[in-house]
C-alpha cells in the first residue's frame, strides 16, 4: 500500500481505537474508584453501569461516549517530513470514521447551527504539529466531551473563592484553585474525572498547558516534588467531599490530577483546570514515516482490567426507596408518587430533545411535533447510523448534561404537559420549582454508558427536527427496561442541591494553609 494510504487507515485505526477502547491506565483507575465503593449504594451501581459500557464498548467496537467530543491531535514529526500530508490524512481518517459512526457528528457552525456531518468544519478537527529529532512520527488524540469541557475552570489569582476564601499568588493557593475546581464540577462532567492543571502562561497557553497534562499517564510522578506533592493531596482531598460518581455521593470524586507549569508575565498568575470525565479517551501511536504503518501504541503498560468477570452488585437503593415501572404517558399522579432515590425502569416510548429542540420549543406560539403530553424528555445527542433496509439504528446514546436546559425546562414542561425529564448531572431551582407546581420528576442516568442505553433502545419509530442534526434532532425511541434514578422530585426534593451543599461543607474545610 501506499504511504499516504497507509497513514489513513493507521490514523483511522488511531481514532476508532480512541473511541472505543479505553485505555489500561484509565481502567485501572476505575477499577480502584469501584473498589472504595460501598456495595449496594448508588454510586456502586453507576460504575457497575459505567464497566459494563466498558465492555460493551470494546465488544461492538462503538463508542463508549455517544459525545465523541472534539478531536484534537498533537503530531510529532522528524525534520523534514510533509505535515500538510498528515494533516489531511486525519481529516480523511476523522470523515471515515464518522462515516462509520465511530464518531457522532459533532462540527456545528457557530453562527449557523448547521452540523457539518462530517466532523471536518472551521477549526476542525485541532490538529497542532512540534518537530522533533526522533526518526518517527507519534500521533496523540484526545476526545474530550463537551460536558466535561464545560466543566474546565480558569482562575486569576488573587481569588477569592467559595468555601476556601482568599486563595493568593503561591502554591497554597494553587491548591485552593484546584481544590474549587474540582468541587464546581459536582456530578457534571461525569465524576468521578481527571484533571489536568495548568499554572502561569496567559489564559490560552494556561488552558494548552492544562490540557497537555491529560495525555500524561495516570499512575505517573510528577518530576517536581512540590507538584508531586500538591497532585497527590489533590487526588485524596477531592475523594472526601462526597461529590461521588455522577454527583451522587460516595468515595470516588477525583481519579487523576497531573499539574504543569510554566512562566507567567508579572502581572498574570493564572491557574487553568481541564476536566475530563471518567471517559478519559486518549490514545497514541507512533508511525513509520517511510510507510505509514503503526509501529507501537502508547498506554500499553500494565495489567487490563477487562472488566468482564466483574460480578454486578444487585440493584439495592435506600430502603425506602422503590423500583417503579413507568410507561408514557404517564399521569400527574403517577409522578407525584415518586420520590428522590426511587429507581425508575422505563418501557415504551421516549424523545430525546437537547439544545436546539428546548430553544425552538421556547419560541412563541411554537407547536411540538408530536403530543407531549405525559411524556418523557431525553437529553440525549446520540450517534446513529442507518441499517441495509435504511433504517434508523441506534449505535450510542447516553445523557447530556442538563442544566443547559435551565432557562427553557420548567416552562417547557408546564407549556407541553411533559412529566418527566431524564438527564445527567442535575437542574437548579427554577426547574425543581416547576417541577413541585406543575407534577414532574427529575431522572438521572448514567452520563457516559452510552452502549449500556443503546442496548435499551429497540427501536427508532420516528425523527422530528433532523434538519438541528443527528444530536439535536427530536428521536422517537421505544425502550425497554431503561433504568436511571429519581435525583429531583415534585416535592421540592433535588439530590443534586443537597449534594452541592453538603460537598461544600467538606471543601470549607480545607481553607487552612497547607503548603
Ligand atoms: O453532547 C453530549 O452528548 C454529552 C456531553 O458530553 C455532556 O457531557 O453533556
Ligand atoms: S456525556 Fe459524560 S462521559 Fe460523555 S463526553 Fe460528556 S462528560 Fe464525558
Amino acid at each position: 500500500m501506499a504511504y499516504l494510504e497507509t497513514l489513513e487507515k493507521s490514523l483511522y485505526n488511531l481514532v476508532t481505537e480512541t473511541s472505543t477502547n479505553l485505555p489500561k491506565d484509565v481502567r485501572r483507575a476505575i477499577k480502584k474508584a469501584k473498589e472504595a465503593e460501598n456495595a449496594g449504594t448508588r454510586a456502586a451501581m453507576s460504575l457497575d453501569t459505567i464497566t459494563t459500557n466498558i465492555v460493551m464498548a470494546e465488544d461492538n467496537v462503538s463508542p463508549i461516549c455517544q459525545d465523541t467530543g472534539l478531536p484534537t491531535f498533537k503530531v510529532y514529526t522528524p525534520v523534514g517530513v510533509n505535515q500538510l500530508e498528515i494533516k489531511k490524512a486525519i481529516q480523511t481518517a476523522i470523515a471515515s470514521a464518522t462515516a462509520d459512526a465511530k464518531l457522532r457528528p459533532n462540527s456545528v457552525d457557530s453562527l449557523t447551527g448547521k452540523n457539518s456531518g462530517t466532523n471536518i468544519g472551521a477549526g476542525l478537527p485541532v490538529v497542532k504539529f512540534e518537530q522533533w529529532e526522533n526518526d518517527y512520527i507519534t500521533v496523540k488524540l484526545i476526545l474530550k466531551g463537551g460536558g466535561c469541557e464545560n466543566k474546565n475552570i480558569q482562575y486569576s489569582l488573587p481569588a477569592e473563592l467559595e468555601g476556601l476564601g482568599r486563595a493568593g499568588r503561591d502554591l497554597d493557593g494553587i491548591r485552593k484553585c484546584i481544590l474549587h475546581s474540582v468541587w464546581q464540577a459536582q456530578g457534571q462532567g461525569c465524576s468521578a474525572g481527571f484533571i489536568g492543571v495548568g499554572i502561569g502562561g496567559d489564559r490560552s497557553a494556561g488552558y494548552d498547558l492544562a490540557k497537555e497534562q491529560l495525555f500524561r499517564h495516570v499512575d505517573d510522578v510528577n518530576p517536581i516534588e512540590d507538584l508531586a506533592k500538591l497532585e497527590e493531596y489533590i487526588v485524596k482531598t477531592s475523594n472526601t467531599f462526597g461529590v461521588g460518581t455522577m454527583g451522587f455521593g460516595g468515595e470516588a470524586t477525583l481519579l487523576g490530577c497531573k499539574i504543569g507549569v510554566m512562566d507567567r508575565l508579572p502581572a498574570s498568575f493564572f491557574v487553568s483546570v481541564a476536566y475530563n470525565c471518567w471517559a478519559y479517551r486518549r490514545m497514541a501511536i507512533d508511525i513509520n514515516p517511510a510507510t505509514g504503518e503503526i509501529i507501537n501504541w502508547h498506554y500499553q503498560e500494565g495489567e487490563k482490567i477487562t472488566f468482564k468477570d466483574e460480578v454486578q452488585t444487585a440493584a439495592t437503593t435506600d430502603s425506602d426507596s422503590q423500583v417503579v415501572a413507568l410507561v408514557a404517558p404517564i399521569t400527574e399522579e403517577k409522578i407525584r408518587s415518586l420520590k428522590v432515590g426511587d429507581v425508575v425502569k422505563i418501557t415504551g416510548r421516549m424523545y430525546t430533545g437537547r439544545d436546539a429542540i428546548h430553544h425552538h420549543l421556547i419560541g412563541e406560539g411554537v407547536e411540538a411535533p408530536v403530543d407531549l403530553n405525559g411524556q418523557i424528555i431525553y437529553h440525549c445527542g446520540p450517534v446513529m447510523a442507518k441499517d441495509e433496509a435504511d433504517n434508523w439504528v441506534v449505535k450510542a446514546a447516553g445523557p447530556t448534561t442538563s442544566i443547559r436546559e435551565e432557562p427553557y425546562q420548567g416552562d417547557i414542561m408546564k407549556k407541553f404537559g411533559i412529566r418527566a425529564v431524564m438527564g445527567k448531572g442535575g437542574m437548579g431551582p427554577k426547574t425543581l420549582k416547576a417541577l413541585q407546581e406543575h407534577g414532574g420528576v427529575y431522572l438521572n442516568a448514567i452520563g457516559g454508558a452510552a452502549q449500556y442505553y443503546a442496548d435499551c433502545i429497540k427501536g427508532v419509530d420516528g425523527v422530528d427536527l433532523i434538519e438541528f442534526g443527528i444530536p439535536e434532532a427530536m428521536w422517537h425511541l421505544n425502550v425497554e427496561g431503561f433504568t436511571a434514578v429519581v435525583t429531583m422530585d415534585s416535592h421540592g426534593n433535588s439530590l443534586h442541591a443537597d449534594v452541592e451543599k453538603s460537598s461544600l461543607d467538606k471543601l470549607a474545610q480545607h481553607a487552612e494553609r497547607v503548603f
